[in-house]
């Protein structure tokens, strides 16, 4: 036999088996789909893919053009994963009551290989999430870190106006979904690392700031952290062994894990130098970054009353920090151009608004308020909110359930993977009434000036944040961020939009771009 034949029959032999691999693998697919219990309206995936070719990387987009068929309670699948698809306030209040059934989130394998569930946002042990969530929540809850915070706010916008004074009489054209990103990635570094990220300065002087290393290098984390939030839907919508092995995925899996390294590596620094600063003398401050120092040595309370506790590690102090620069900066910046783009649209609204501030905050436009002179603000708390209501940041949130559940009518077994589309919950007409109507009103009771009580179904599905356990650790940092900028652009400026509708796409949150405005200053405002 000569080697060509040996090699050839080799080969067969080969081929042959990875067929008959394969066609056991795709039988056994077929066989477990079919034999599902409780089917449900869905598109029938495919092997390996699941339905992604169908409904993308957005679930909405089946759903949406499929509403009659999928009813309240659907399914899809990534790669051989059943995902069961929830979008009627009737089911989710069992997956949203805060309990330990439906605590875990869906495992980012990529993100765990790269330590960040030593945090709390991909963390899915109880205990150790406890801890870290109530550490965060103290910290991000503290009278003293939302009062530092209003006032940063401040701040950051005075230096922003001072940049436009020469300009501003005739106004100013610029995109404002890229300038509040970059004032949300400002805030937060500040507010969690005492760091300045210099991306709104930038932005106005286009660019033309003089670069020092410092800012350049901010520059680079600021583009970091973007292409991290964009490799989100990768992870998640791509079964691991294609990320790992499939040329072409791997290389984009390999850049995503060298730029995870570097964006730790740059966290890792600050919290040294802070360290040292604080061993060396230095006074503790309100933000993030001091709380979680403090628990990380030995003088956190919850370590001091309990010999059970001990400090939050290293590890601990940086997947934390990162949480929160990550899951605040985008998360905030989108909400306030969608929040804007609706207040544009609708001039009774605005009316509504310059009231009140004028009635809170009298008429001086450059008069510095407080965390206090905020809370008074109901009719602008109700419009931030029908605003998340109508276009949600986070269009669904997933959940793993514990133990044996039933939904919808449905036994499920334990580890089934929910998905909650709060975009559907917060816009369905059986209990929103004029659902696409923007009406802060709705949500004004008769304790704030208003008529309106929420129905038992809308206070289920009102979750722009969340629900549930895992809910937004930083509700209160988010609401007092988009108040504080309500102020400060509608008592001194007109804001037009430059386009008639608002351009947005989905990745991993729902992302707007080119928001052009024309800015200028309110007739009576002075700088
Ligand atoms: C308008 C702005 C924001 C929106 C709409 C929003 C929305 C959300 C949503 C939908 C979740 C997932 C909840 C779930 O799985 O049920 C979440 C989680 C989280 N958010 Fe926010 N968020 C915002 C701002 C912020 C800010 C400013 C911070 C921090 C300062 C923050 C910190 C977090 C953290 C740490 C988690 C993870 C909680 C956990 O797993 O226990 N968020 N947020």
């Amino acid at each position: 036999m000569s080697l060509l034949s040996v090699l050839s029959s080799c080969l067969t032999d080969w081929t042959s088996l990875i067929l008959v691999l394969l066609i056991i693998y795709i039988s056994n697919f077929y066989y477990n789909y079919f034999m599902r219990p409780n089917p449900l309206p869905g598109p029938i995936p495919i092997p390996i893919l699941g339905t992604i070719h169908i409904i993308g990387m957005n679930p909405l987009t089946w759903y949406n053009k499929n509403k009659k068929k999928a009813g309240t309670i659907w399914e899809f699948y990534i790669g051989s994963q059943r995902n069961i698809v929830i979008n009627h306030a009737k089911h989710a209040e069992k997956l949203c009551k805060p309990t330990k059934s439906f605590f875990k989130r869906f495992p980012f394998p990529m993100f765990e290989r790269m330590g960040l569930n030593h945090g709390i946002f991909f963390n899915n042990d109880y205990n150790l999430w406890h801890r870290r969530r109530r550490l965060v929540i103290r910290a991000l809850m503290a009278t003293k870190f939302l009062r530092g915070l209003v006032l940063c706010i401040q701040n950051q916008f005075k230096a922003s106006e001072e940049r436009w004074k020469s300009k501003i009489k005739d106004g100013i054209e610029f995109d404002f979904s890229e300038w509040m990103r970059y004032f949300a990635t400002d805030i937060q570094t500040i507010q969690t690392t005492k760091q300045h990220s210099y991306c709104v300065a930038l932005f106005d002087t286009n660019k033309k700031l003089v670069q020092s290393e410092e800012i350049k290098k901010s520059l680079e984390f600021t583009n970091a952290t973007k292409k991290f939030f964009h490799s989100f839907g990768f992870f998640i919508y791509i079964p691991p062994f294609i990320w790992d092995y499939v040329p072409g995925f791997n290389l984009y899996s390999k850049s995503c894990e060298r730029n995870i390294n570097y964006l730790n590596d740059v966290v890792n620094n600050i919290i040294n130098k802070r360290k040292k600063e604080l061993e060396e003398g230095a006074e503790l401050d309100s933000d993030l970054l001091d709380h979680l120092l403090i628990a990380h040595t030995l003088k956190d309370p919850d370590s001091k009353n309990n010999d059970n506790v001990a400090p939050i590690t290293a590890k601990e102090v940086t997947a934390l920090t990162w949480d929160i620069l990550l899951a605040g900066t985008d998360s905030t910046g989108n909400a306030f151009s969608f929040l804007l783009y609706y207040i544009a649209k609708n001039p009774n609204v605005l009316a509504k608004i310059h009231k009140e501030i004028d009635e809170i905050f009298g008429p001086d436009s450059n008069i510095e308020f407080t965390l206090e002179k905020l809370d008074n603000c109901h009719y602008i708390e109700a419009t931030i909110k029908e605003s998340l209501r109508l276009i949600l940041l986070g269009p669904y949130t997933a959940k793993i359930s514990d133990g044996i559940q039933n939904i919808a009518g449905y036994n499920w077994p334990s580890g089934t993977r929910f998905w909650i589309d709060h975009q559907t919950l917060c816009n369905n007409p059986d209990y929103w009434e004029d659902n696409e109507t923007f009406n802060p009103d709705r949500f004004l009771n008769k304790n704030h000036g208003g008529s309106s009580e929420l129905s038992n179904f809308q206070k289920i599905s009102f979750t722009p944040f969340g629900c549930g356990l895992r809910s937004c650790a930083g509700k209160l940092v988010a609401m007092n961020v988009m108040k504080s900028l309500v102020v400060l652009f509608y008592r001194k400026y007109n804001i037009e939009l430059k386009n008639e509708n608002i351009k947005y796409h989905y990745s991993a949150l729902n992302q707007v771009y080119d928001l052009k405005i024309r800015i200028r200053l309110r007739d009576g405002s002075s700088l």
